[in-house]
């Protein structure tokens, strides 16, 4: 806990990295897994609970809550930690990726975005300014750039003309978000599947001397080894003293994979999203409970599980509560999936401490291909 925002990097084991974010809301370790708290609830979960297996900060995002309850509302209200009852350290999305993937979109050009509404339609325009003053009213604590991001596959010159402009809006973000000591503005770097794009845009975002950086416009389809290539090339031009945030990622593979590859912080719905819809993530691989050979499996998901939602519920109960479509089926997923998680970054910062980080890829890996039993 500091009055500023620092960054501590307390060991390495080869490019993978264990530090912390201190704040004064609290201090996030890192290697660090950041559940998704779209629009101020990290769904089907009470926070205390998400707090209880280790998360040290969760997200919010600009575009749903801009929307719905709206910024200026939430702020009248005290903020979105006061309001969601959260009070350690929120990051939250700009918004721009939230448009591309959920509005009807009208029109992007230099001045920012206008989009219509998903919730009802109404008309929208958010240039950065507007992103960072929206970010402010909520009181996040890490704030992102508005940038735009391309889905993979696109043509060399839309991912440049994208990742240009995602550079002069990032200075248009700095400039919005003035000096914040207790908080931050991190970077995104776009540049899609080129490498000099990567590279260029790091290295400009780098000059910018922002508090940190996040890897963007990945994670959007491109195979795993496309998205590891471009790590390769985009660590090494971020500065090594600030943390680097991979957005929209990813599965317990990801994760494992992109740490040994520098990255220190993650988000990815996949946890809560594929919970709801049946599917467990344990140690040893995951199990789809919506599959009819669960229907009389009276074993837990894991008996030496900590997590009350893995260790006392049978697979068979599991298999009726999601095939029933009922909330509780979602909710104890959801729990148990969170608790995986948190569980898996747990070793990865334990085992970079250890300098093991290497075998403990591996096991963990090999766990995975033990399947249900
Ligand atoms: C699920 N994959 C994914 N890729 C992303 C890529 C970006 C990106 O390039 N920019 C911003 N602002 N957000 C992003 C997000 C939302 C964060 O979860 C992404 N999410």
């Amino acid at each position: 806990m500091t009055e500023t925002f620092q960054f501590k990097l307390l060991a390495t084991d080869g490019k993978a990295r264990r530090g912390e974010v201190s704040m004064p809301r609290g201090t996030i370790r890192t290697p660090a897994f950041m559940p998704v708290g779209t629009v101020g609830t990290v769904k089907a979960m009470y926070l205390d609970q998400v707090r209880e297996l280790g998360a040290d900060i969760i997200l919010g995002n600009t575009y749903h809550l801009m929307l719905r309850p709206g910024a200026e509302r939430v702020a009248r209200l005290g903020g979105l930690h006061n309001f969601i009852r959260w009070d350690r350290p929120i990051l939250t999305d700009s918004g721009g990726f939230q448009v591309m993937s959920l509005s009807s979109l009208r029109k992007l050009n230099e001045q920012g975005v206008t989009f219509k509404s998903h919730v009802d339609g109404a008309l929208y325009h958010m240039s950065p300014e507007r992103s960072i003053e929206i970010q402010g009213l909520l009181d996040s604590d890490i704030q992102m750039q508005l940038d735009e991001c391309v889905a993979l596959p696109a043509e060399p010159n839309e991912i440049e003309r994208a990742m240009e402009m995602s550079l002069r809006w990032a200075e248009r973000c700095k400039a919005a978000f003035g000096d914040q000591p207790g908080k931050a503005m991190f970077g995104i770097v776009q540049g899609g599947d080129i490498p000099k794009l990567r590279e260029r845009s790091a290295l400009a975002l780098r000059d910018l001397d922002l508090k940190g950086y996040a890897v963007g416009g990945l994670a959007v389809g491109e195979p795993q080894e496309v998205m590891l290539d471009m790590l390769d090339v985009t660590c090494p031009a971020l500065p090594a003293e600030k943390p680097r945030y991979l957005m929209g990622v990813g599965t317990p593979d990801d994760i494992l994979k992109s740490v040994a590859h520098g990255i220190d912080m993650f988000d990815c719905v996949m946890p809560t999203r594929s919970g709801r819809h049946g599917l467990a993530f344990t140690r040893y691989g995951r199990i789809n409970l919506r599959n009819a050979r669960h229907a009389e499996d009276t074993r837990p998901l894991d008996e030496q599980s900590t997590c009350p939602a893995t260790r006392d519920y049978s697979r068979a109960y599991l298999h009726h509560l999601i095939r029933s479509n009922e909330s509780l089926g979602g909710m104890l997923l959801s729990w148990n999936n969170l608790a995986y998680y948190q569980e898996l970054m747990a070793g990865i910062r334990k085992a970079i401490e250890e300098g093991r980080y290497a075998d403990f890829m591996a096991e963990t890996q090999e766990n995975w291909k033990r399947g249900d039993l």
